[in-house]
């Protein structure tokens, strides 16, 4: 288990000289800001492409797929910008109440996303994807729960942030 840095991400604890420096983070592994960016603009295009999909996003803010980087950003340790300037767990959660999310619309939501994923060049390491899809799982059941019948109380949970947990990211030992 990666322990958190003094900065609160992980990987980015000072280490004894000679030893190994941790991982980067995920969010750092994945891209940063500009590799989150490009892929939520991809994905929320062939969103609104899709029969199943693009009903459920007519009236989308034209900064939603900014704000939904943002989101992924920060749940994958990188800047707390979600959280400091667009609402935190609150806003995001009160973004899906009502919306009654089908399982049908959740997988093909999943499935764009990889898609996109795909396509914008992701690493596609195992652990990398396996880390990114447990969030994305997580996340997508999550919003279909907030979305449903008797959702839990919006204005209680921090942005949730992943770890590499069991699969940190394989690096040779010449790096
Ligand atoms: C890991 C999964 C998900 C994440 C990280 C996510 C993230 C977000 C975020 C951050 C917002 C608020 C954006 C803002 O601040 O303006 C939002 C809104 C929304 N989400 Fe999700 N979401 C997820 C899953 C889903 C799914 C599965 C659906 C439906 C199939 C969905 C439908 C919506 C809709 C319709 C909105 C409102 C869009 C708008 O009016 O601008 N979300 N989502």
């Amino acid at each position: 288990m990666t322990e958190p840095g003094a900065s609160g991400q992980p990987g980015t604890k000072e280490k004894p000289a000679g030893e190994k420096p941790g991982p980067p983070s995920i969010y750092e592994w994945a891209g940063g800001a500009a590799a989150l960016s490009r892929l939520t603009e991809v994905f929320y295009g062939h969103v609104l492409q899709d029969p199943v999909l693009a009903p459920v996003f007519a009236q989308m803010d034209s900064r939603h797929a900014e704000h939904v980087a943002k989101w992924l950003g920060e749940v994958f340790g990188g800047p707390r910008d979600y959280t400091v300037g667009l609402g935190g767990h609150p806003h995001m959660a009160n973004k899906h109440l009502g919306r009654g999310i089908t399982e049908q619309q959740r997988r093909r939501w999943v499935s764009l996303l990889v898609d996109a994923s795909d396509e914008v060049g992701l690493p596609a390491d195992p652990e990398f994807r396996a880390v990114f899809m447990y969030y994305i799982e997580w996340g997508t059941r999550m919003a279909l729960i907030y979305s449903g019948e008797n959702p839990p109380p919006v204005d209680v949970a921090e942005v949730p942030v992943w770890q590499w947990g069991q699969t940190p990211p394989w690096q040779p030992d010449s790096a």
